[in-house]
């Protein structure tokens, strides 16, 4: 009997400081949320999912995103399939550095990495400052899916992941199967390129 495939998933969690980024990894990864502490550094954890009859071991790795901390955090960026880019409705500036950082994405990680936009903190209603259509519109424009969440009361927390991973996986499938066919015509960035762009036009 053929042991089940399995993948191993670099994720990483990007976003100004205070966004919620911790909180939303430790209520996807344990259901709980942490004692509050700005991260300091650099932290990883771990979850397994199960995508058809492969199980893609998630490493999910929290960066500092305090201004002092950047140079590292990005850094860890490198070698990552996909990202979980977080601002928080209730600061009009961390939505701002949306596009800081989604530049410093695709100058570590490349141009076919996979993102997903997350709104964090929606339960604060009453101090909202960005609107749910900026969120959508800035997401359609970088042609990535997004979601308003709420680590506190564990809204699209789970959602963001899955649809990530199923991006991250859908990827992976169709490489390993140019891959195994030895089609050599296109490079496999090309190719990362093309499925990316399909993609976007999907959503
Ligand atoms: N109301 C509400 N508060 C949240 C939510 N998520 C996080 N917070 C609060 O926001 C603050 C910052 O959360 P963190 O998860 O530490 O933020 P971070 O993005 O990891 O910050 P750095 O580690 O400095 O980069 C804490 O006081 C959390 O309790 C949420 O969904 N709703």
């Amino acid at each position: 009997m053929a042991l089940p495939a399995s993948l191993t998933v670099k994720l990483v969690m990007a976003g100004d400081s205070s966004v919620g980024k911790t909180c939303i990894l430790t209520r996807y990864t344990d259901n709980c949320l942490p004692s509050y502490m700005s991260t300091v550094g650099i932290d990883f954890k771990t979850k397994a999912v199960e995508i058809d009859d492969t199980t893609l071991k998630l490493q999910i790795w929290d960066t500092a995103g305090q201004e002092r901390f950047h140079t590292l955090s990005v850094s860890y960026f490198r070698g990552a399939q996909g990202f979980v880019l977080v601002y928080d409705i209730t600061n009009t500036v961390s939505f701002e550095n949306i596009a800081l950082w989604m530049k410093d994405i695709k100058t570590k990680s490349g141009e076919d990495v996979e993102v997903v936009l997350l709104g964090n903190k929606c339960d604060k209603e009453d101090e909202r400052q960005v609107s749910k259509e900026r969120g959508e519109k800035l997401a359609w424009e970088c042609g990535i899916p997004f979601f308003e969440t709420s680590a506190k009361d564990n809204i699209n927390i789970d959602k963001a992941f899955l649809i990530l991973s199923e991006a991250i996986y859908s990827k992976e499938q169709i490489l390993k199967v140019v891959e195994q066919n030895n089609v050599n015509t296109w490079e496999r960035g090309d190719l990362s390129l093309l499925i990316s762009c399909w993609t976007a036009i999907s959503l």
